[in-house]
């Protein structure tokens, strides 16, 4: 396959979820994947062994970066962590959601302060999850209607946008408009899964019905030629 280098030289949607155990096998996927095709999300797993350095190696080689560690806790101790993920110089970072109000809401007014911010986004709900898990957790109301409840409250916080399935996209976007970032998981080429992600669609699709950023982890990662597996997701977005 070729690659379309020709300017205007535009990121493809992509952020490439790197859920891998060892810091240096990250770099050498990153380096083989390249800054120029895509953005890359570190995640709990990733961060705990590498840590901000390696995040700053990353920041430094040109990636924009997704620090995806979700923070959940009391308003001023996400507050903090915010600040602490801003100074790694990453260009997105996330809240659950279900932090409330106040916590939303201190967490964006920390970020504001700053001259140059990444941008908040907020969990809605977990691309993992079905109905009949949201009502074992108490959870009332279809699980529609949990994600728009929280993507409201995300969007009345002044946050830059959520993480949301991309079977959720029409109706955020039908209800809280185009100037709100939804950025997609659950991203699978043949809209099949066979592990955890329950609500999923094709990278064509989640693009077709709205999404911002897809993210997308195993399909490429795990794939025997990653780099191959990513220029392909590309092509059939293009
Ligand atoms: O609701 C959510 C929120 C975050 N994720 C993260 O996205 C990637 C998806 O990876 P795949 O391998 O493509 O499933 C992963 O890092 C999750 O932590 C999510 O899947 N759903």
């Amino acid at each position: 396959m070729t690659e379309n280098l020709s300017v205007p030289f535009s990121l493809p949607p992509v952020i490439v979820a790197l859920d891998l155990a060892q810091p240096q096998a990250a770099l050498e996927l990153a380096q083989q994947l390249g800054s120029h095709r895509c953005r890359l999300k570190i995640g709990k797993e990733l961060f705990t062994r590498g840590g901000p350095p390696l995040v700053e190696k990353l920041v430094n080689q040109g990636f924009e970066v997704f620090l995806d560690l979700k923070y959940y806790d009391i308003p001023n101790t996400v507050a903090g962590a915010c600040e602490a993920a801003a100074d790694l110089g990453v260009w997105m970072i996330n809240v659950h959601a279900f932090g409330g109000r106040n916590m939303l809401l201190t967490a964006r007014e920390t970020l504001e302060k700053r001259s140059q911010r990444p941008l908040l986004i907020a969990v809605t709900i977990l691309t993992s999850l079905i109905m009949t898990e949201l009502y074992a957790i108490g959870l009332h109301g279809t699980l529609e209607e949990n994600v728009l409840r929280l993507a409201r409250l995300s969007k009345a916080c002044g946050l830059d946008g959520v993480v949301c399935s991309p079977q959720e996209i029409f109706l955020i976007r039908q209800n809280i408009g185009t100037d709100f970032k939804l950025v997609t998981p659950g991203i699978r080429p043949f809209a099949t899964s066979q592990d955890d992600q329950k609500r999923i669609m094709t990278p064509e699709e989640a693009l077709k019905r709205g999404a911002d950023y897809l993210v997308i982890g195993r399909p490429i990662t795990a794939a025997p030629d990653p780099l191959q597996a990513l220029l392909e997701i590309t092509a059939s977005i293009d």
